[in-house]
């Protein structure tokens, strides 16, 4: 669900399609193979901390390595071959995927799709997995991985944000846990950039005040992108694809990452700079950070009150990167002109 809403027009609500199709997204599922137990072992002492870390790559490729010389051996291998049909995991999945998805985990195990589970079926379901494929939906906190009594050994999530996923019990009861990083940059970016050109020209104020019978195009004119300052906080896998994307709009790009090398920022034409410096000089800022404590509520009040007076947001990163009350605030005193957002708020 995409919202756009503004200090200076009338506040609006907008249903968008979903940031990607089945399809984009399960052409980059390829991780779901790993959910041969063999595989598990090789992969299974690293877990990812970071949603732009390199690693998330990294044990990916590593499981696909795993796997594909498997698929080797089977051909070779009478006996191995019979081991693995015949100690087929269970993979639980959580929520809805494609059926191109589904028909690949079909192939390595007993696939249980169970979709709306309460915490409480979740929980009595999960000691009989091995495998647990989830979206942004499914929470799987400790008491998850406490239910699972040792036996679950991967969670996937079908997506880039890992932040439903308790990593540090994961990390204790040694689960893997292992995302699909690249799977909807592209999707993710584009819809960034096509919110906030909707956001900058009043797109969907307009088409509501127009189905609404009215012609009012001198309130609706909106504010011009180019030579604008557009700061891109987070400059991994989406915020680099938004970063370029906006300099060919004509837009000053800047962005802030603490992690991120700045000769990648170079490439692209893009100056990294300190957090405070990117929200007090930016006219636009872009989010797309992963929702971490450290992120958690960043854009606050003592942060909203550094930004230029007229300042927009979008948010197709996570919710809970901003603290809504304060957002509130700053739209209502006018620090804020406009907001426009891709993912759960209150
Ligand atoms: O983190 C992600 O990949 C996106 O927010 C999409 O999540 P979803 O598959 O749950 O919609």
């Amino acid at each position: 669900m995409a919202s756009t809403c503004s200090a200076t027009t009338p506040k609006s609500i907008v249903l968008t399609p979903p940031s990607s199709s089945s399809t984009d997204k399960l052409s980059n599922l390829s991780f779901l193979n790993s959910s041969i137990s063999t595989s598990f072992k090789l992969a299974q002492s690293i877990s990812i901390s970071h949603s732009h870390s390199e690693k998330a790559t990294f044990i990916t490729t590593n499981v696909l390595k795993t796997v594909e010389s498997i698929d080797i051996s089977r051909s070779k291998t009478r006996d191995l071959e019979s081991v693995i049909s015949t100690s087929k995991p269970t993979i639980l999945v959580s929520e809805k995927l494609g059926e191109a998805g589904l028909d690949l985990l079909r192939s390595f195990g007993n696939v249980d799709c169970s979709y709306n589970l309460s915490s409480e079926e979740l929980c009595s379901k999960i000691s009989l997995c091995d495998a647990l494929i989830v979206r942004s939906g499914t929470k799987v906190t400790r008491q998850v991985f406490e239910a699972a009594k040792g036996r679950l050994k991967v969670v996937g999530r079908a997506g880039v944000g890992i932040d439903n996923v308790d990593l540090q019990a994961a990390t204790e009861f040694g689960c893997l846990v292992v995302n699909a990083p690249t799977a909807n940059t592209i999707a993710a970016a584009e819809h960034g950039i096509a919110l906030m050109a909707a956001m900058a020209r009043n797109v969907s104020q307009a088409d509501a005040s127009m189905k609404s019978g009215k012609w009012q195009r001198n309130k609706y004119v909106g504010v011009s992108l180019v030579g604008k300052t557009l700061a891109v906080m987070g400059f991994g896998k989406v915020g680099s694809e938004v970063a370029r994307r906006a300099k060919g709009l004509g837009m000053h790009v800047i962005a802030h990452d603490p992690y991120a090398p700045a000769d990648r920022a170079r490439a692209v034409g893009v100056d990294l700079v300190s957090f405070d410096e990117a929200i007090s000089t930016a006219d636009f800022v872009s989010l797309h950070m992963p929702l971490t404590p450290t992120t958690n509520k960043i854009f606050n009040e003592g942060n909203f009150a550094k930004m230029k007076k007229g300042v927009r947001l979008i948010n197709v990163a996570r919710g809970g990167v901003i603290d809504e009350d304060a957002l509130v605030r700053a739209l209502d005193s006018g620090i804020v002109a406009q907001v426009c957002f891709s993912c759960q708020c209150k």
